[in-house]
């Protein structure tokens, strides 16, 4: 696998619970630096396919790789180290630390770059710091504790923590649940600066940030693959409309 290409592949994935098909002989191909968005119904098995990406569940069927590199069933701090970074709603930011310190914690996780901090190295991790800090909105309150942020700003700093590692693949579980609109705004603004530097799959409900954000939108309905396509040809959709819409079509 080389750095220039590392699309996430995943081919012919299911998962099997105990007798019950969550998910069955799913495929998709998102491109480097794409912003993807998975839709579904609830139950359609967006959560169970985000994890058995980033290795939380086990697949019982087909593989997934990155570029050439084979993830399948790899331990998740394997995957994680490979290069799948993964926010998850609930937030796990220290609440006592500051915006700053946060981040300057999360990014001695990155021994690839700020290992044994010669001075050199640490003004890459300042320049990451600042560069960070920018992009989620948070220069201003970066000497505020982590612990007074308001949601949305709780949830910045959660993707920052996950940027500042830099992962090829960034997972992103509804990213704008419980946020005003005026925070779901900056949001599509932050995932859309960090479009084309890393391949982005989200799971999200709120179809006016979908429209903001997505390149391409994959529909699950019932663990399998429904359909695929840019924004126009999944509301066009006569099998999205039955499926997961209902008549009144997207939202
Ligand atoms: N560990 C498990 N054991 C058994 N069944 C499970 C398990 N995890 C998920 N399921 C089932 O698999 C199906 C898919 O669930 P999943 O959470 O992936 O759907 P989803 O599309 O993410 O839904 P939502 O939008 O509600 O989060 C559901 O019927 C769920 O009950």
């Amino acid at each position: 696998m080389t750095e220039s290409n590392y699309d996430l592949v995943i081919d012919g994935v299911g998962v099997n619970f105990s007798g019950f098909q969550a998910v069955s002989n799913f495929s998709m191909v998102v491109k480097q630096g794409e912003m993807r968005v998975l839709l579904g119904a609830n139950g359609a098995g967006k959560t169970t396919l985000m994890d058995m990406i980033c290795g939380k569940t086990e697949s019982t069927e087909g593989r997934i790789f990155i570029g050439d590199t084979e993830i399948t069933n790899k331990p998740p701090h394997t995957i994680a180290r490979m290069g799948v970074g993964r926010k998850f709603q609930i937030p796990s930011v220290f609440k006592k630390l500051t915006v700053r310190q946060n981040l300057s914690v999360a990014a001695m996780k990155n021994t690839s770059v700020f290992a044994n901090l010669g001075s050199l190295k640490r003004c890459i991790h300042l320049d990451k710091l600042e560069e960070t800090l920018e992009l989620i909105n948070l220069t201003r309150r970066a000497d505020e504790l982590a612990g007074n942020l308001s949601h949305g700003e709780t949830q910045w700093l959660e993707l920052g923590l996950l940027v500042i590692l830099n992962p090829k693949i960034i997972l992103l579980d509804e990213p704008t649940a419980g946020m005003t609109a005026d925070e779901t705004l900056k949001t599509s603004r932050i995932v859309n600066d960090l479009k084309g530097r890393h391949t982005i799959v989200a799971v999200e409900h709120d179809m006016a940030f979908v429209r903001e954000i997505a390149d391409k939108i994959t529909v699950m309905h019932q663990g399998k693959f429904l359909a695929e396509g840019r924004i126009g040809d999944i509301e066009k959709s006569q099998a999205v409309k039955d499926a997961y819409l209902g008549s009144g079509g997207i939202a």
